[in-house]
């Protein structure tokens, strides 16, 4: 069974220190990957005994990614064709994929990473190509690739933004993943996205159609170019598989075979 994880950007770092890791929050994450893939609980939320075995992991951009794609004025859908700006961009990205695979393979994970610039882009339509045979055989043969949001060649723009919420979307779709993970800061999908009402705001349990939750879908209160929750719930009911959003405090019982939070669930399911 395959399983597509995503950890936000905004978990694994500090959002409000640029180029900050939040350690603690990566060193949580690391260790409920750790715990699943032996086949344990984690941090004790809810572990079945069943191991976790062909694991991909995709990370956002968090104060890495987004506060440099924001400086270059790039985002997924407006480009640059400077080349320091594909390197600073990248750079951070690099940088905290070489963090979130220091603490994984801290933990024994056999951690490796794959960087979507060097492998994938969009056509003219922004139409989406990202190879996976990289990805399938470095599975088969017992690693835990993990990606990360890039930059990547978006012909007629020079690069733009892939978000990870887009890698988890086509990975999934590609490697028939059966299980499919998005572990941010907030518990699922709220009925608010108010600051000011979030405290009395509840996770909505599904969600099939994005007219139904378009009124209280915002972006991020961190800096970002790729949509924050829109983006997410847009990306995620095109799937064939159930989704789910989550925070990290519920990690663990989403590697262990439950659906913390909201499912995202499109038409088809
Ligand atoms: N209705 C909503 N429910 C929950 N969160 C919402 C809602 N509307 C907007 N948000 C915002 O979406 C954010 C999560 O999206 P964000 O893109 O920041 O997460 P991420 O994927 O963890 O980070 P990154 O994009 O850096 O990878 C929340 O922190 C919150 O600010
Ligand atoms: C900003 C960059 C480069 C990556 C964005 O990925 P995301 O945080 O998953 O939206």
């Amino acid at each position: 069974m395959t399983t597509v994880l995503k950890l936000g950007g905004s978990v694994v770092t500090e959002k409000d220190r640029d180029e900050t890791v939040d350690g603690p929050e990566l060193d949580r994450a690391a260790s409920a990957v750790a715990a699943a893939r032996s086949g344990g609980g984690g941090d004790g939320s809810g572990g079945t005994g069943d191991a976790v075995d062909d694991l991909v992991i995709v990370h956002g951009g968090g104060s890495f990614g987004h506060p440099n794609a924001a400086g270059w004025g790039v985002t997924t859908e407006e480009g640059t064709r400077d080349a320091d700006g594909v390197l600073a961009i990248h750079g951070a990205m690099t940088t905290l994929n070489k963090f979130v695979l220091r603490r994984l393979r801290d933990e024994g994970v056999p951690a490796v990473p794959v960087h979507p610039l060097s492998a994938a882009h969009r056509d003219a339509d922004a139409d989406l190509t990202l190879p996976t045979g990289q990805v399938r055989t470095l599975l088969d043969e017992g690693f835990v690739p993990v990606l990360h949001g890039d930059v990547i060649a978006h012909a007629g723009e020079g690069v733009t933004v892939l978000s990870g919420d887009e890698i988890v979307a086509e990975l999934a779709g590609q490697l028939d993943a059966e299980r499919v993970g998005v572990c941010s800061t907030v518990p699922g999908v709220l009925d608010a996205d108010d600051e000011d009402s979030v405290d009395e705001a509840s996770v909505i349990a599904e969600i099939s159609s994005f007219d139904d939750v378009a009124d209280v879908l915002g972006g991020s209160d961190a800096t970002d170019v790729s949509g924050g929750m829109a983006g997410k719930v847009r990306e995620l009911l095109a799937l064939d598989v159930p989704a789910s959003i989550f925070d990290l405090d519920a990690l663990s019982a989403f590697l262990a075979g439950e659906r913390p939070g909201t499912t995202i669930r499109g038409d088809e399911k």
